[in-house]
């Protein structure tokens, strides 16, 4: 697992390890990081670094020195750079010095940017970092376009320019980085809108020791890994964790059929259904013991209830039943919209395990949701009293206690209907089997993620075909953690 860190954090870190290291270390350091990644990107693209071209978008601040004195190393090892200066009078008078002295070009007009870029191999882009403030200015739009429209690729120095980088919404003008280098730490737009920032480099600019406990975690495949339930030679089908699932309704059997087959495909053990998809559930998952209601569905040690239950009364009495066993529960999709309807079941479920796993609308219908999703995620979940997950490309979890993981899914092959169903069936099996919401959260959004890249393979892949992808994720993370 790694840590993301706030830029208001990472500038308060770099105040210290400013203070006491040689002016323009850290800077200097940092370009090294830049011009590496530059030159590994030209080999590969090119076949080669001597004579290639690379043009650097060159703002004001200190994003803009990264950029000259990334543009001075690239220099050294024979690359033709040519700076472009959005603020001439105001670039960093240590960087540009260096640039010239390696005899890089230097323009100003924005139309000899442009023509540059045309011809460029390589664009840095280092028009602004943690100190931006809105979406890009016209100028810097302007040539962030015109690499985008000839195809050229671009290394983001820190971050994309104008992606915000707290809540990685990008401005409508925005920069499309092919890689991103960094500095320090990690931050948030680096998960929230990874397809932005193609891989990220991290570079170590001694930052560790001043940073505090990072705000934000992302899983890797070891910890997922390590943590998934497998049976032990003692256990038999009941001491794993018996997962129930209250789901699916007359119209809608299939959510059911998908909740009840991904938890039965999550670990190993037992699965109950109550509802009235129980023929449907029990013709496509036989190992599933269904019942019609949950009153009728024997002993469980969590509950999946919501896809396709319906908001009606008969609904609404369902997700009340299941709270009142007082077991961890998962709530999805009906039973979020029940939890925005019913005060009395939100007072029902705060406070204790459960876990709720709206979609930005459903969301909408519990809390308030604005831009900075890791936020509003995490004031929902200590509002509401449970563990909230905020569906989307970069999936947030956040616990009541302030804990926030972001999951950023390598594909957006999930974007399909259903998949949500088979989410809530690996979520509410790893409750069954004792993992605490917030690893709960975190273990299945990964799985469900890599399900879905495997069963797409570079094609389209239903919800059904990511619930039979299940067992080659839970192997290929189980895999990576020996
Ligand atoms: N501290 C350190 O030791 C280290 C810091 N490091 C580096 O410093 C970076 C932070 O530098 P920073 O604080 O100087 O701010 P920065 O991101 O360059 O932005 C300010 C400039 O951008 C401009 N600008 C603002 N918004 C804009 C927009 N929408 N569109 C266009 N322009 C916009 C703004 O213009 P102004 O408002 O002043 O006219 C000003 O000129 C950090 O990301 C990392 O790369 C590394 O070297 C490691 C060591
Ligand atoms: N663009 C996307 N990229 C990656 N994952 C996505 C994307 N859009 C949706 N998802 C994921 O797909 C699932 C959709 O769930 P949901 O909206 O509940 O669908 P349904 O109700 O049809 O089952 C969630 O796990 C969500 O995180
Ligand atoms: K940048």
């Amino acid at each position: 697992m790694y840590g993301v860190w706030t830029p208001e954090q990472v500038r308060a870190a770099e105040e210290p390890v400013l203070a006491r290291t040689p002016e323009g270390a850290l800077m200097r350091r940092a370009a090294r990081g830049v011009a590496q990644v530059a030159l590994a990107e030209l080999a590969r693209r090119t076949g080669g670094v001597t004579g290639r071209r690379v043009v650097v978008l060159t703002g004001a601040g200190n994003n803009g020195g990264d950029g000259l004195w990334a543009g001075y190393e690239l220099r050294r090892r024979g690359v033709a750079v040519t700076a472009v200066l959005l603020s001439p009078d105001r670039a960093h008078p240590a960087g540009l010095a260096a640039l010239r002295k390696q005899k890089g070009r230097v323009v100003t007009a924005v139309e000899h940017g442009v023509a540059a870029v045309d011809r460029a191999d390589l664009v840095l882009d280092a028009i602004v970092g943690t100190g931006a403030s809105g979406g890009l200015r016209p100028e810097a739009a302007t040539l962030a376009d015109a690499a985008a429209t000839a195809g050229v690729p671009v290394v983001a120095v820190d971050i994309p320019s104008g992606v915000d980088p707290l809540t990685g919404v990008p401005g409508e003008r925005s920069v499309h980085a092919a890689a991103t280098v960094t500095f320090g730490a990690r931050k948030p737009v680096h998960v929230l809108a990874a397809p932005r920032c193609g891989p990220v480099t991290l570079v170590d600019i001694g930052l560790g020791p001043e940073l505090p406990p990072a705000p934000v975690t992302v899983l890797e495949a070891p910890d997922v890994g390590a943590r998934w339930p497998v049976p032990a030679p003692g256990d038999d089908k009941y001491t794993q964790g018996v997962v129930g699932v209250a789901a699916g309704s007359a119209t809608y059997p299939g959510a059911a059929v998908l909740a009840a087959g991904a938890a039965a495909l999550a670990t190993s053990g037992m699965v109950r259904y109550a509802g009235s998809a129980a023929d449907e559930v029990r013709a496509a998952w036989p190992e599933v013991v269904a019942t019609d209601t949950v009153g009728e569905a024997g002993r469980v040690q969590a509950w999946v209830v919501g896809p396709g239950l319906g908001t009606d009364d008969a609904g609404a009495q369902t997700l009340a039943d299941v709270l009142d066993a007082g077991l961890p529960v998962l709530a999805d999709a009906d039973a979020v919209t029940l939890l925005g309807q019913h005060a009395e079941l939100r007072e029902k479920a705060a406070g204790a395990p459960v876990l709720i796993t709206p979609h930005a609308g459903e969301f909408a219908r519990v809390a308030e949701l604005s831009d900075d999703r890791v936020g509003s995620t995490r004031r929902a979940a200590a509002d509401l009293g449970v563990t909230v997950l905020l569906k989307g490309n970069a999936t947030v979890v956040a616990a009541p206690d302030g804990r926030v993981l972001v999951h950023p899914a390598g594909s957006a092959w999930l974007a399909t209907a259903g998949t949500g169903d088979v989410l809530s069936g690996v979520a509410g099996a790893l409750l069954a089997a004792g993992l605490d919401p917030w690893w709960a959260a975190g273990c299945a959004a990964f799985v469900h993620a890599r399900a879905a890249e495997i069963g797409a393979d570079g094609a389209p892949v239903p919800a059904s075909g990511v619930q039979r992808a299940l067992p080659a994720a839970i192997r290929a993370v189980r895999e990576e953690a020996r």
